[in-house]
């Protein structure tokens, strides 16, 4: 099966910038695909530089197969884009604006109108299809970008922050509406300074920082690496720390804090469970236990931390 996007060793240079160091990423037809970064990691220039809009300085990229360079044409048709701004023409209604974008794309004017009907409908806006972009509530200007992002059916749909700033009723509505076009076989890229955005949406996540792939994994792999908390209470408060066995190389610490025993360790739901039954059979009677695992977010801060100490002089 060819991939929806295959990027190969993709560099690019704004200047002395180096927006983007050597990326390589495959991404599977059909996949719901997350890209994280901080700020300025090169997300949308890698975006940009997929729909043409940002030239390459060098490497490989194919959308479907085709060379986004060689096979411009063919590779921007299987994508559809919902931008992080609101690059829309402002004079015109909605319902018009989808028109020209499929028009633009070569479908016929009848089609069009029942292309752009539909998908208002799809984001649930189709009641303002007369009004101009300008006049719609910021939330309905997201759905719009999405919905003119479809008007041309892409195969692969990129979404760049497709919920910042909105509330969060509509990000729970958006999140429904991008969840059952990937049902339907769109695949998705996204990309979000939301965290738990991608750790519920996402099958796999790309993280990027300062222009090179620091790692690709479904979100539960991720959350894996990370050091989880588990928490035991007792009915009679200890003092000092059991003798633990179990764990199987996952326990990093242990500690008694307020009475309560605390280990930190990775895959704290697996280690849990054994961590009981020791504890019952050594006589503890157990009231209360609390695993909380490490997020998808401290693992993302943990794998882009900066070195923020300042320069002397500097502060
Ligand atoms: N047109 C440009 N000219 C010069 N430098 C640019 C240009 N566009 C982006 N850059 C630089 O390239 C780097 C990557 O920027 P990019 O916008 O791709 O990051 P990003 O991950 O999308 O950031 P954000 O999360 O803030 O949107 C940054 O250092 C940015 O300043």
């Amino acid at each position: 099966m060819v991939a929806a996007i295959e990027i190969d060793d993709l560099r690019k240079e704004y200047g002395d910038v180096t927006a983007l160091d050597g990326v390589s990423l495959t991404v599977p037809e059909g996949s719901f695909f997350g890209l994280l970064g901080p700020n300025g990691a090169g997300k949308t220039t890698f975006i940009n530089i997929l729909v043409g809009l940002v030239r390459k300085s060098g490497g490989e990229a194919r959308v479907f197969g085709h060379d986004i360079e060689a096979d411009y044409r063919e590779a921007r048709n299987h994508i559809g884009v919902a931008p992080q701004e609101f690059n829309v023409d402002r004079f015109f209604p909605i319902r018009e604006v989808l028109e020209h974008k499929a028009g633009y794309h070569g479908i016929p004017a009848s089609e069009a109108r029942e292309r752009a009907d539909e998908v208002l409908k799809q984001v649930g806006i189709y009641e303002k299809r007369d009004t101009r972009f300008d006049w719609l509530s910021g939330g309905m200007k997201r759905r719009f970008l999405i919905a003119r992002a479809l008007v041309t059916q892409p195969d692969l749909l990129i979404l760049d922050e497709p919920t910042a700033g909105v509330d969060v009723q509509l990000r729970h509505d958006l999140w429904d509406l991008i969840t059952d076009l990937n049902e339907g076989g769109t695949t998705i890229l996204l990309t979000t300074h939301y965290i738990e955005e991608a750790e519920r949406l996402c099958d796999e996540v790309a993280i990027l920082d300062s222009g090179r792939v620091v790692t690709v994994s479904t979100p539960d792999e991720l959350m894996d690496s990370g050091t989880d908390r588990i928490t035991v209470t007792f009915r009679d408060p200890i003092q000092s720390v059991p003798d633990i066995t179990v764990g199987d190389g996952h326990i990093e610490a242990v500690d008694v804090e307020d009475g309560r025993l605390v280990v930190a360790a990775s895959r704290g739901g697996v280690v849990a469970p054994d961590l009981v039954r020791e504890l019952d059979d050594a006589g503890y009677e157990i009231v209360d236990l609390d695993v909380s695992r490490t997020s998808l977010e401290e693992v993302f801060v943990e794998m882009t931390r900066q070195d923020t100490a300042v320069p002397e002089g500097q502060a």
